[in-house]
């Protein structure tokens, strides 16, 4: 794929926060491109940058060096064409359902008909048809991350950035929404980053996974299995192999790129296929 100004560009990105004997400097010169249209899935441990980037990203913070390009046009703050998920249910306790998906489309001032077609699509896109005037304390919550993906969706970003957003729910719950946000980006042609402290998941979801830790970025794979991937995937020599190398490349100490975990996959093939 080709990054000519298409998708987003981070280069010599570097986040100070805090001052003198306080200051911490979790990314640190770091450098990506996310060419348009791709699911990349940020791993890392826990307190390496994860969501400092994505927060970068979506212009709600300012670096102290280096620059963010989204489609070529400099982020300098939050901007419509960059939708959020973020780990905490965030969606508006007082907004039924249905108003929730529509805070989006109606803000940006489409026709009622419009956002009011938006809405009934994507509720019915994440399974919520039914549920329109629930109020969000009378779902489960693996329902109300539906009403946060619907109405990140419905508002029509370029950019998807999903900061762990399935980190607390159980495993067919997150099983069931990989399933419907494969589908929404498969469909919307969206790019997304999606932040996960967990390999399995990023092996799930991601075209490609990259490492950030150490305050760069410490490795960068291309997931070499169609979609589907089931849990089938958990037996496979080749999605073991894959998920050893990453999970070494979590490991503290492990040196900056090069070195990437394995050698990047131009084919797919499927995930639950042996190896010829
Ligand atoms: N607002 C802040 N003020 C001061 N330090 C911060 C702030 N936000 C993050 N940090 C520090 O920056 C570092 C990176 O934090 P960040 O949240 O980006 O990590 P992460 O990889 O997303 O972690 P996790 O997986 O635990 O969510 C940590 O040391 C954290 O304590």
């Amino acid at each position: 794929m080709t990054t000519t100004g298409r998708g987003l560009q981070v280069r010599g990105l570097t986040v100070r926060y805090g001052r003198g004997a306080d200051a911490v400097t979790p990314l640190r010169d770091l450098d990506l491109d996310v060419p348009a249209g791709q699911f990349l899935c940020v791993l890392g441990p826990s307190g390496q940058g994860k969501s400092t980037l994505l927060r970068c990203l979506a212009g709600l913070l300012r670096p102290a060096a280096g620059s963010v390009l989204a489609h070529g046009v400099p982020v300098t703050g939050p901007g419509a064409d960059r939708g959020m998920v973020f780990q905490q249910d965030a969606i508006p306790g007082w907004l039924r359902v249905a108003d929730n998906i529509a805070l989006g489309p109606r803000g940006r001032g489409l026709p009622e008909s419009e956002w009011r077609e938006r809405v009934s699509y994507f509720t019915r896109a994440v399974g919520l048809d039914g549920r329109e005037r629930a109020w969000p304390r009378e779902l489960s919550g693996g329902m109300r991350r539906r009403v946060a993906i619907a109405a990140v969706f419905a508002n029509d970003p370029e950019f998807l950035l999903m900061d762990e957003p399935f980190g607390s729910l159980d495993h067919l719950t997150r099983a069931g929404l990989h399933e419907t946000v494969l589908r929404l980006w498969r469909e919307t042609e969206k790019t997304v980053v999606f932040v996960t402290h967990d390999v399995d998941e990023a092996i799930a979801l991601g075209d490609r996974i990259v490492v950030v830790a150490g305050g760069g970025v410490r490795a960068d794979v291309e997931v070499p299995f169609h979609r589907p991937r089931g849990d089938e995937l958990r037996m496979d020599g080749e999605a073991n192999a894959l998920r050893s190398a990453l999970l070494d490349a979590l490991a503290p100490g492990t040196p900056q790129r090069p070195g990437t975990p394995q050698e990047s996959s131009t084919s797919q093939r499927p995930a639950s296929g042996a190896s010829a």
